[in-house]
């Protein structure tokens, strides 16, 4: 698996002490931004320049990630067979997913898939999507790339929309990718962590609780106050009919956890419900503070971090879960197996 690239992407810190969020990584800085201050007022007709921006930005910090799950892995990028690109941001076709294919130098004939609405759940719904690719096609080596980047919907602050300063707040650029397949082939492939099962569950009746449209001036995000309490109302219950789909009782505490940080609220009422201790969600926290909510990509850097706490004896665990949410509101759920343990049994 790999993650996280600092090339494009420059940092600034988060003033809010109350966010969680120390730092954060963007493409649009300062210098881009006095090239195009139009950007901060979502009135104007500013889309050509961002969907232009983003087309060119979106392949190459992917492509930094994917270069790096693919070296990681030690094997050639002709080995991918397909790949699974999720961003929120890219808005053009040939799209992001055939620039990155060509960055890296994958075969023609790799299968190729994108995302673009998923929004904070992609990074989730890319991995199930692999996971379906890999069990059902023999040798399938199948790259889940996921690349974000704040710049097609950053505003201004707007009379009556608080949610935009959320946005400003919590939002953050950023890339992640990980190889997925099915039969690891020993002494090449070592394997971090096993899909044992996924889900994905709506909530009834939010579909207007996270949205984004596609306007003249840009994407237009509302993620709404209630957001939080209505995912602490939801949880427990997915949770619970996914153990029990698989058979398997588990008590919260014992289990690792990978949950998308998308936002401090969210951490602190999944915490709560469930009754985790406080170095259960360390790892989401971990990512919230060192690059704020990446969307879809975020999970990947959790899963990166948990695999990190595991080399260290940070994190024990042998079964996890990985939860992330987009608009819908969607939860994708997914148990996870950590790989080393699968060896002692
Ligand atoms: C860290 C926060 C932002 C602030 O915490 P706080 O400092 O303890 O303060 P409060 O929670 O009390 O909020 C401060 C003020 O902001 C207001 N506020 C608080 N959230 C709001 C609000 N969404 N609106 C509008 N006012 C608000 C809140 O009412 C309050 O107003 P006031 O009482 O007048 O001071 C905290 O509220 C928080 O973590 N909120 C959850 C963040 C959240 O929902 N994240 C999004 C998850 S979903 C997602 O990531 C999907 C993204 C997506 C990406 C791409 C796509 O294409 C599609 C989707």
């Amino acid at each position: 698996m790999h993650i996280c690239d600092e090339l494009l992407c420059k940092m600034f810190s988060c003033p809010g002490k109350n966010s969680g969020i120390e730092r954060r990584y963007v493409h649009l800085d300062e210098e881009l931004l006095g090239a195009h201050p139009d950007f901060s007022d979502r009135a104007l007709p500013t889309l050509d320049a961002r969907i232009d921006m983003a087309s060119a930005a979106v392949p190459e910090l992917a492509a930094s990630a994917a270069a790096r799950a693919i070296a990681e892995r030690g094997r050639p990028a002709a080995d991918v067979t397909h790949l699974v690109f999720s961003t929120y941001s890219g808005r053009k076709a040939p799209s992001a997913d055939l620039r990155l294919a060509s960055l890296l130098g994958l075969r023609p004939t790799v299968s190729r898939t994108i995302l673009s609405l998923n929004g904070c759940s992609g990074g989730g719904r890319a991995l199930q999507l692999a996971k379906e690719l890999a069990e059902n096609n023999r040798g399938a080596r199948v790259l889940v790339a996921c690349s974000e980047l704040t710049l097609i919907g950053f505003y201004g602050p707007q009379e009556g929309r608080l949610d935009t300063i959320l946005g400003n707040g919590v939002f953050g650029d950023g890339a992640g990718a990980v190889i997925v397949g099915a039969d690891p082939v020993d002494c090449i492939e070592r394997p971090l962590f096993e899909m044992a099962f996924a889900t994905q569950t709506t909530i009834p009746e939010t579909e207007n609780e996270i949205t984004t449209r596609l306007m003249k001036g840009g994407l237009d995000f509302h993620v709404s106050i209630r957001v939080p309490k209505l995912l602490k109302s939801n949880i427990e219950r997915c949770l619970i009919d996914t153990f029990e789909s698989i058979g398997i009782s588990a008590e919260w505490n014992d289990l690792f956890w990978a949950i998308h940080p998308g936002g401090r609220a969210i951490l602190d009422h999944v915490e709560q419900l469930l009754g985790l201790g406080v170095e259960k969600l360390a790892a989401s926290r971990r990512v919230l503070r060192e690059y704020g909510n990446m969307s879809g990509a975020t999970v990947l850097f959790v899963l990166d971090e948990l695999r990190r706490r595991r080399a260290t004896g940070e994190e024990v665990a042998e079964w996890g879960v990985m939860m992330a949410f987009g608009p819908g509101i969607t939860i994708e759920t997914m148990v996870l197996h950590a790989a080393g343990s699968l060896k002692e049994n």
